[in-house]
């Protein structure tokens, strides 16, 4: 386990993390979600020793490295852009760390060829990190985090700078491999869905603070606020709750007890459909309906249908 505990930093005036305090369980993937200027990156780096707390302290499996150097942590550590020696193969660069730690011949060479194997890039031993691509590049720098066995594996938005589609095919991968390797690992992201579909464990940060930790279920069922509902998920403005606007039910009869509204505009987006409504007072409301249901109701822009919530999560507005 690693435990933050009341930890605070400022940079002159300004208060990057306010009393924070947080633990990550054992072999756990757990997501540290915020936007921009939350504080994740700058409590990753104090959990790996690259930046100092003011106050606080960090335990990591029970020992206390608040003022211990990053090097001592057992930490491996993968960035944005990933620093590889340019002028060394694959194959060099993940043995970089093994090789600084005099670890014997045979046995890095098997160690780099099984985690080759594991990044998926065993055919690539021999090429250099500008023959790979960015998607690429940043499985060689896990390969090379992981290569010293770290206790702790920290990811600061490692596919920040690849595109969608790889992102998308990375952040899967990432997840089988901590499934293989369970080694306690986590990974700094400002993108909700991301952190959904890999995290065990979601810690959301705003301004500084932590607002809520969790499973994604957990967080998208039964979040503590306002932020944390919004942060999650689309929200939707309706009888003063705050809801998901998959819980709006729309119904073409007047007897179905809900509140008058007008069809805005209908788009269909694939599986979903998105419903943009008015109602009487003038306030938007917009649902989301799946194929099916937007099917056999037939909407179309002027349509008056009648909505009420159906379940769900709501918080008061
Ligand atoms: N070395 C520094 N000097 C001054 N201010 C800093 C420094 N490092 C971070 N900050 C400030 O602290 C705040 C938190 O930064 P941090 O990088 O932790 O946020 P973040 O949630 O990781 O955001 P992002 O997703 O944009 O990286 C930001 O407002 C940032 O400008």
């Amino acid at each position: 386990m690693i435990t933050v505990s009341n930890v605070t930093k400022r940079f002159g005036d300004f208060v990057a993390l306010d009393d924070v305090s947080l633990e990550i369980p054992d072999g756990s993937l757990t997501a540290l979600l915020g936007p921009s200027g939350s504080g994740k990156s700058t409590l990753l780096r104090i959990i790996g020793g690259l930046e100092h707390a003011d106050t606080g302290t960090v335990t990591i499996h029970g020992d206390d490295v608040t003022n211990l150097a990053p090097q001592k942590r057992g930490i491996g550590f993968v960035f944005q852009h990933y620093a590889a020696f340019k002028h060394m193969t694959v194959q060099d660069n993940v043995a970089f760390g093994l090789k600084i730690r005099k670890t014997p011949k045979e046995r890095v060479d098997s160690r780099v060829d099984e985690l080759l194997k594991i990044v998926g890039l065993a055919g690539f031993a021999t090429r250099y990190p500008q023959q790979l691509s960015g998607g690429q590049r940043q499985r060689m720098a896990l390969a090379r985090a992981l290569a010293v066995e770290p206790k702790v594996l920290l990811l600061d938005e490692p596919f920040g700078a690849l595109d969608a589609k790889v992102r998308a095919e990375l952040r899967e991968w990432l997840r089988r491999l901590h499934d293989e390797v369970h080694v306690t690992t986590l990974l700094v992201t400002h993108d909700q869905e991301e952190a959904m579909s890999i995290a065990d464990n979601i810690a959301v940060m705003d301004n500084a603070h932590i607002e809520q930790v969790g499973g994604p279920r957990e967080l998208y069922d039964r979040p503590a606020n306002q932020f944390v509902m919004g942060f999650l998920g689309p929200v939707a403005r309706f009888d003063r709750t705050l809801v998901r606007p998959h819980d709006i039910a729309i119904d073409a009869d007047p007897d179905s007890g809900g509140r008058e509204a007008q069809v805005r505009r209908v788009s269909y987006l694939g599986f979903e459909v998105r419903v943009e409504l008015v109602l009487p007072e003038g306030e938007p409301v917009f649902a989301q309906l799946t194929r099916t249901e937007a099917e056999e109701l037939d909407l179309t822009a002027g349509d008056i249908v009648w909505l009420r919530t159906a379940g769900g999560t709501a918080l008061a507005a």
